[in-house]
């Protein structure tokens, strides 16, 4: 090995900051940043002089959307902090992030407890086994509540939320933090930017209260840890490195996670919370082994942290940088990689020659000659890479896990204003697409229309944005309409001939294909051909043919899902079958298929979380049912109310307007796809006309 590592595997983290909108994570991210050393002014977030939010957007609308991987210093430790969005529309950043991720902050506003976007990630954390520590952040707030937002944890999480610390005051006054392991008082000095701190005796009126809690804390670690459990049986007093490590396994197992309190905005905590990063989330070498596949023998292979493994990172990044250009952010999970040397793109097949490897800080980049395992890194000069695929050493191709990408449920047209912007625009749409794998860009062959499909109307504004701003992009945007679906609800068969016959060569093309609906597989296509009826050198054809036609769908053009083909019969002409007759011929059996294939439109539906004061209720109830929605549950939130429901996500556009002139603005929602579902009938109709179509019953 050329070069040595500069940090050991078990002095690495690699963590995320997760958080419900507004919560404080960009906030803590910054005071994290900054008391490690990295960034020598605190810029007041959302001012425009935040550190991590560095695109223009992300200032303007004052929120986090790529996850910039960050590095850190702390105690001997390498922190690599990957930041995480906390929107919606943005979910599939979040997930991600999660992939690479191996310990996570969750950041609550200590006023709000957990919050409905804090539920959807951190369900998603638990997907991937991902150990999490808990800041309480915003105590100096009026109306924080420590006790109530550990609570919320335990209530709306169902995780078992353990204090280790308690906040000394609340709003106004609160200064600092008791830890309940080393049972001390840390009382922050209000004019030092909280670099500096006094480590004093808990105070003689928080003396009982503090003893109370840390008791509850050892019962609470002794329930899920036999060690501690016996000493605590037997009435001994346990060391203050045993609390430590019994928490730290609990964690790591995800049996218990650490509550701190503190107000990153009020400069308090946060030190402490980095001392809980290194002493209770994983190191690289904590987590368990990352699922990969050998290409060649299908065999499944478990990648541990390793530098005399070979190499194997996932891309899952992809950055435009205005200074270098194309970024791809790679975690290495096993081997090592220098930089000038070569990897294969193995999702790809492609070789690619890696130019310069960068160690991103939050301020500055730095140029390093390799890259090891458990580590993250941006490599320049990847070309073919996009989000989600694996580098490997050319000599060990493995195919790594890597993440589902949804379908976009919105889309939208965009026409470019002169000729030449439409080159521009191309290119925009191209670089957009690669960095983000939620997002679309697709051109309607016949009619020249370009489309761009996301996951989200704040997506895809965003997206709108930076093609103007970054790529000087002139163009007319239409409305965001709903990506609907089509599928089959019958089974049925169809014939397909094409036969052309006009002296010389003709065409010949004969296929009987039998159309089964599909429980969310996609297309999928069987060759049941016996006998040769249909020559084998044409059945391609027929999958091609079949796989075209249904893009375009058959009642309103969008595409047609979850049907599968299965082509069992035909006929052929030894003089005028082609390749190309016989792709008609499939998409015409398509076409033919219909009538009896009880052909729908579906719809994205929404799963979308309100929370309102109780006296509103009643009025936004009364808009989920009037939006076609279905109510799903409630639940008490203080003195709010959370309503679950499903609703379509063509009734959910401005909603964001209809919710706050129904509750003073006191409302908020949270809406992610959940499924997809057939419209009504009368929808689907106006749907079908509104495209140019006549639907069925008025032909
Ligand atoms: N009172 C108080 N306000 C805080 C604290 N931390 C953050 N804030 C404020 O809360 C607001 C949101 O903070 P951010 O750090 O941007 O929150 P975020 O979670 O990154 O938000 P998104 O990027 O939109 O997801 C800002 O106005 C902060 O100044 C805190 O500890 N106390």
């Amino acid at each position: 090995m050329a070069n040595t590592r500069a940090y050991p595997l078990d002095k690495t983290r690699n963590i995320g900051i997760m958080a419900h909108i507004d919560a404080g994570k960009t906030t803590t991210t910054e005071r994290i940043l900054y008391y490690t050393g990295k960034i020598h002014k605190i810029g007041e977030t959302h001012d425009g002089a935040s550190q991590m939010d560095w695109m223009a957007q992300e200032q303007e609308r004052g929120i986090t959307i790529t996850s910039a991987a960050t590095t850190a210093q702390w105690k001997d430790h390498r922190i690599n902090i990957i930041d995480t969005p906390g929107h919606v529309d943005f979910t599939m950043e979040v997930e991600r992030s999660l992939r690479v991720l191996d310990g996570a902050i969750a950041v609550l506003d200590a006023q709000a407890g957990v919050e409905p976007q804090t539920e959807t990630v951190w369900r998603q954390a638990s997907e991937y086994d991902v150990p999490r520590i808990v800041f309480v952040n915003k105590m100096d707030k009026l109306g924080a509540n420590f006790d109530f937002s550990v609570e919320s944890i335990g209530e709306r999480l169902q995780a078992n939320a353990v204090a280790i610390q308690m906040p000394i005051g609340a709003e106004d006054e609160f200064v600092g933090v008791v830890d309940l392991i080393e049972m001390k008082a840390y009382i922050y000095d209000e004019d030092e930017l909280g670099t500096n701190w006094d480590t004093v005796d808990i105070p003689a009126d928080m003396l009982e209260d503090a003893q109370a809690r840390r008791d509850a804390m050892i019962e609470q670690i002794a329930d899920v840890d036999d060690e501690i459990m016996e000493k605590y049986l037997e009435g001994e007093e346990i060391p203050v490195d045993e609390i430590k490590a019994a928490i730290r396994r609990g964690t790591l197992k995800l049996e218990l996670f650490p509550v701190l309190a503190g107000s990153a905005f009020k400069d308090k905590g946060v030190q402490m919370l980095m001392d809980a990063v290194i002493d209770y989330l994983p190191s690289p070498l904590d987590v368990k082994p990352y699922n990969a596949v050998d290409p060649e023998t299908d065999e499944a292979v478990e990648l541990r942290a390793d530098d005399n493994a070979p190499f194997a990172a996932l891309a899952f990044k992809i950055a435009t940088d205005p200074f270098v250009g194309r970024l791809t952010y790679i975690r290495v999970y096993a081997g090592t990689l220098e930089s000038g040397s070569y990897v294969l793109n193995s999702t790809k097949d492609k070789r690619e020659r890696v130019g310069r490897l960068l160690q991103m800080h939050s301020n500055h980049r730095q140029e390093i000659p390799e890259v090891f395992s458990g580590d993250i890194a941006a490599a320049i000069g990847l070309k073919n890479t996009t989000t989600g695929d694996s580098l490997t050493d050319p000599d060990h191709p493995l195919h790594l896990e890597s993440m589902e990408i949804p379908d976009p449920v919105i889309e939208l047209a965009v026409e470019p204003k002169t000729k030449a912007d439409q080159a521009k625009m191309d290119n925009a749409l191209q670089k957009l697409s690669e960095e983000d794998p939620t997002f679309r860009a697709t051109t309607n062959p016949e009619t020249g229309d370009t489309l761009m499909a996301g996951m989200g109307e704040l997506q895809l504004d965003i997206l709108i944005d930076r093609m103007r701003r970054e790529f000087n992009v002139e163009a007319t945007v239409g409305e965001p309409q709903v990506a609907y679906r089509e599928t089959f609800t019958k089974q049925t068969s169809a014939q397909g001939k094409f036969v052309h016959q006009s002296g010389g060569k003709g065409q010949y093309g004969d296929v009987w294909v039998e159309f089964t609906p599909n429980d969310d597989e996609g297309f999928v296509f069987e060759d049941a051909i016996v006998g040769g009826v249909v020559p084998r050198e044409y059945i391609p054809s027929v999958e091609a043919g079949l796989k075209d036609a249904m893009s375009n769908g058959v009642l309103a053009g969008y595409p047609l899902i979850n049907v599968s083909a299965k082509l069992y019969d035909g006929s052929y002409h030894e003089v005028d079958s082609s390749e190309a007759a016989f792709k008609v011929a499939a998409s015409l059996a398509l076409k033919n298929a219909v009538k009896n294939a009880g052909a729908v439109i579906l719809e994205p539906i929404m799963k979308v979380d309100i929370v309102v004061p109780e006296e509103y209720m009643g009025d936004v109830m009364g808009q989920v049912t009037a939006r076609r929605g279905r109510v799903d549950g409630m639940e008490a939130r203080g003195n709010a109310q959370q309503i679950h429901s499903f609703v379509p996500l063509s009734e959910m556009f401005g909603y964001a307007t209809t919710l706050r002139s129904a509750s003073q603005g006191r409302g908020t929602f949270t809406m992610t796809f959940d499924h997809y579902e057939a419209t009504p009938k009368s929808i689907q109709a106006d749907i079908i006309k509104k495209n140019g179509g006549t639907p069925a019953d008025e032909k």
